[in-house]
């Protein structure tokens, strides 16, 4: 087993050129404004954050914008707000605030707000600056980097946004000591995903640390929180705009999304139904004959082993998932394209997925 001890702050670079920006991880980030002030060009800036999160860090990021004309715009908590309705609310928060091109958004909160927060900034003036402060696991290691930004419609998920790369990300990790358990569970799912994805040795990794992972160390979360943004970091630096390879960083997804809209956006949370949906897909791809059952059992103990839920909730109808899997943004030309599992640590693009197989692996056992 190896031990890991380290809990220095650790910065990776996702390079995209002249939109190149760092991702700082560590503790006591937010209320030492010399890590991210610098990333400020102009006067004006709107701190977007929620009910929730505010009372208990918006202080510290406010306290660090002295000089500023800065102001703040709360969105009730929850994936059912991250809406269009309230991209219109931000912007007019940006208008009252009288924000200039060179004006700054910063988006304190987890996925929610950081999907929405990225999508005001891009229409705003056809596009400002913006920085990610997550505050859930999930958003570290996962929303807050790579610039996708957008709402969902009621329809489904994200169908409307925009690729937009922010100025900086600042992962403060003290923040995560008031983050629900449930909620840091789902955070892992992520990272689970990014080791199925693409990293063998990860995957081991996080099968020999679960237990101290899902306790909360802090040496491995850091570590395991450094590692998935270096891994996703690498994939959208070579494909920003999911052109190909960062297709593959929607492993589970098409299920996922799908079972989080068929719940309302309440009964599941984005990592539960990314876990669920991770599964789903490694049965899919073992009735294809593309992986092994022996790989989709390791996913399934991990999965447990971090508290995460493994089987679709009751009353979810296996044809109305499908109907919303067809709204996929993955797929093409009227048919389902999936990301596959060809086992531990390698995902594949498949185009044309017969829509009976997957009816087949939503059915209950
Ligand atoms: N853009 C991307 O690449 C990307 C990637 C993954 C997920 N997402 C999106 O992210 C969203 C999910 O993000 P999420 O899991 O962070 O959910 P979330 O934003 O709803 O946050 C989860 C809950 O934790 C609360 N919270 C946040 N920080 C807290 C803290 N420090 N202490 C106490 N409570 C806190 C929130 O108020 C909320 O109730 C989904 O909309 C998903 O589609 C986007
Ligand atoms: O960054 C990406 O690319 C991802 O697919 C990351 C996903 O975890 C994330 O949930 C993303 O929002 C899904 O994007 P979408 O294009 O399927 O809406
Ligand atoms: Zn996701």
């Amino acid at each position: 087993m190896t031990i890991v001890t380290d809990t220095r702050p650790c910065s990776i670079d996702v390079v995209l050129g002249a939109r190149s920006y760092p991702v700082s991880i560590g503790q006591g980030l937010l209320s030492d404004s010399r890590h991210w002030r610098h990333a400020l060009r102009g006067r004006h800036v709107l701190v977007i954050s929620n009910h929730t999160v505010a009372p208990l860090y918006l202080d510290r990021v406010l306290a660090g914008l002295e000089g500023l004309q800065a102001s703040s715009f709360l969105l009730d908590d929850g994936e059912a707000h991250k809406t269009f309705a309230n991209v219109g609310n931000a912007l007019n928060a940006l208008a009252q605030l009288g924000a200039t091109r060179d004006a700054c958004i910063i988006a304190l909160g987890g996925g929610v707000v950081g999907d929405l927060a990225g999508f005001t900034a891009a229409c705003w003036m056809r596009g400002i600056d913006f920085i990610q402060m997550p505050t859930t696991l999930l958003a570290m290691v996962d929303s807050s980097v790579g610039g996708k930004t957008g709402v969902n419609l009621p329809a489904g998920k994200n169908l409307v946004g925009a690729f937009h790369q922010p100025r900086a990300v600042i992962a403060d990790i003290d923040t995560l000591a008031t983050l629900p358990q449930r909620e840091y569970c789902a955070g892992l799912a992520e990272v689970v995903k990014g080791a199925a994805i693409g990293d063998v040795e990860f995957f081991s990794w996080l099968e020999q640390h679960a237990d101290a992972l899902a306790a909360r160390d802090t040496a491995l979360l850091i570590e395991a929180i450094a590692r998935k943004v270096r891994y996703k970091a690498g994939v959208v630096a070579r494909d920003e705009t999911e052109q190909g390879e960062r297709a593959l960083l929607n492993l589970g997804h098409s299920f996922g999304h799908a079972l989080e809209t068929a719940g309302k956006y309440t009964a599941l949370l984005h990592g539960e139904g990314v876990a669920i949906g991770m599964l789903l897909a490694a049965r899919l791809s073992e009735r294809l004959g593309m992986s092994a059952a022996a790989d989709t059992a390791r996913l399934q103990r991990l999965l447990e082993r971090l508290a995460l839920p493994t089987a679709i909730p009751p009353g979810m109808q296996p044809q109305a998932l499908l109907a919303l899997m067809r709204l996929d943004k993955k797929n093409l030309a009227g048919t389902l394209r999936l990301i596959l599992w060809r086992g531990i640590g390698r995902a594949e693009i498949v185009s044309g997925v017969n829509e009976a197989d997957v009816l087949a692996v939503l059915e209950p056992a």
